[in-house]
């Protein structure tokens, strides 16, 4: 295979050096050969490949709104390299076979690492444990497992799980929402608004005393318990409490609990339905602290692509869910980094080296160093644009920045040394 070299691209937004790579990894540039093809990343920042914890990608079973090949063609244009690709499809990734399946789908398109999420329970019905053995066992070496889209409510069923996945160093990822408390019509979070608009409400509390009691069945249990897309600030104090006693829980936020909140519902346009719900400033800007101070340890994108005839209801009929892959850095830097809450150091542990570390993933989340896979993403931090849901890479359009003006950080991908993406000039 043949190599190149990347000129003028600072790593992480330190000084720039040159970047060579040859064979899919980072080789010494001293040792390029004269004439090898050079590419120009003058102004560029050079940040290993993003990680996404959370990614919805539909197939098997829903490929009118999302395929294995339009998902990871997204996550490629949002400079991501690896995607966890969550279990609650048509059938369930619930047995080896269909996570294996699910693999062999990824290798196949050839945009990104695809690794599966397994269910916890057969069918994500809450009752039964999944095959998490043979899921882990198996070639997708399945170390994430999750019901997301339904909370495993039974604590039984927790404690028995976290005790099961820790044979094999596994996690199990939590949807925290008590349904007794947030059932199936619950669209809005409860307040105000849901009130004034006659939505039915989500209360903080149904994710909050999940969350409470998930930690201490990771702490009774010895093992890894992860917290998705956490909303609210009781959460985010949940959370400061278990890390101080030592507890092995990690916790996501998504760009759009970083950014939008409540207020889009009084619109009532169902791109803005999504659980957990957006919540109120208040909790926006605690969910941002804990992701600056290091309570929430990734972001992720909770990717949830979702066809027109899902989403062109009444808001209580709606499917929730939102997009994410192509967006999930631009909202990071138009929160977090422009107004100077997190530098690129942060941005990288949250967006990369974590969410690798959480899902036990051997080749991303690297340094950009010699030896190392070339998995690394090109970005230009001063660029912005106005987001056109019509130009998206996903097969779906229930798009929540369409039509804001953001960051429009992304120039080109690389997974293995090869290129996914490339931004088109002119
Ligand atoms: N976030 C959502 O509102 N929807 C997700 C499921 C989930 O993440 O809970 C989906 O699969 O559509
Ligand atoms: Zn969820
Ligand atoms: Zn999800």
């Amino acid at each position: 295979m043949s190599g190149f070299v990347i000129t003028g691209a600072a790593p992480l937004g330190a000084d720039a050096r040159d970047l060579y790579v040859v064979d899919g990894r980072f080789a010494d540039p001293a040792s390029a050969p004269a004439g090898i093809e050079r590419v120009d990343a003058d102004g560029l920042i050079a940040l290993p490949g993003l990680v996404d914890l959370h990614t919805h990608l539909r197939e098997p079973g829903r490929e009118d709104a999302e395929t294995v090949a339009s998902g990871t063609r997204a996550a490629a244009r949002g400079g991501f390299t690896a995607v966890l690709a969550m279990a609650n499809t048509k059938p369930v990734t619930d047995t080896g076979e269909a996570a294996e399946h699910l693999l062999e789908l990824g290798r196949r398109a050839g945009a990104c690492e695809v690794v599966p999420v397994g269910a916890v329970s057969k069918g994500l019905a809450g009752a039964e444990l999944a095959e998490l053995g043979l899921m882990a066992r198996g070639a997708a070496r399945v170390r994430l497992f999750s019901d997301d889209g339904h909370c495993v409510t039974d604590a039984r069923l927790m404690r028995r799980a976290l005790e099961y996945v820790r044979a094999f160093d596994g996690c199990i990822a939590q949807h925290a929402q008590d349904p007794a408390l947030a059932g199936p019509d619950a669209c809005c979070h409860e307040g105000e608004i849901s009130g004034r608009l006659g939505l039915p409400g989500w209360p903080s509390a149904a994710e909050s005393s999940i969350v409470a009691r998930d930690v201490s069945l990771a702490e009774l249990t010895n093992s890894r318990v992860h917290v998705c897309h956490v909303s609210t600030a009781e959460t985010v104090d949940v959370l400061r409490w278990a890390k101080r006693r030592g507890i092995a829980v990690t916790a996501e936020v998504t760009p759009h609990h970083l950014m939008l909140t409540t207020d889009e519902v009084t619109s009532y346009d169902p791109t803005y339905k999504v659980n957990p719900p957006l919540r109120p400033n208040e909790h926006v800007e605690a969910v941002r602290e804990a992701l600056a101070d290091g309570t929430i340890d990734a972001v992720a994108t909770d990717h949830a692509p979702h066809a027109r005839h899902d989403k062109e209801h009444a808001f209580v009929d709606a499917s929730p869910g939102m997009l994410g892959l192509e967006t999930a850095l631009a909202v990071v830097l138009e929160t977090m980094v422009l107004p100077g809450r997190m530098d690129w150091a942060r941005v990288v542990e949250t967006m990369s080296t974590t969410p690798a570390r959480i899902a036990r993933l051997a080749d991303q989340g690297r340094p950009l160093a010699e030896g190392e896979p070339a998995n690394f993403v090109l970005v230009d931090p001063s660029a912005r644009a106005v987001v056109d849901r019509d130009a998206s890479a996903s097969l779906s359009r229930n798009n929540p920045w369409h039509g804001r003006d953001l960051p429009d950080p992304i120039v080109a991908t690389y997974w293995n040394g090869r290129v996914t993406y490339r931004r088109e000039v002119g």
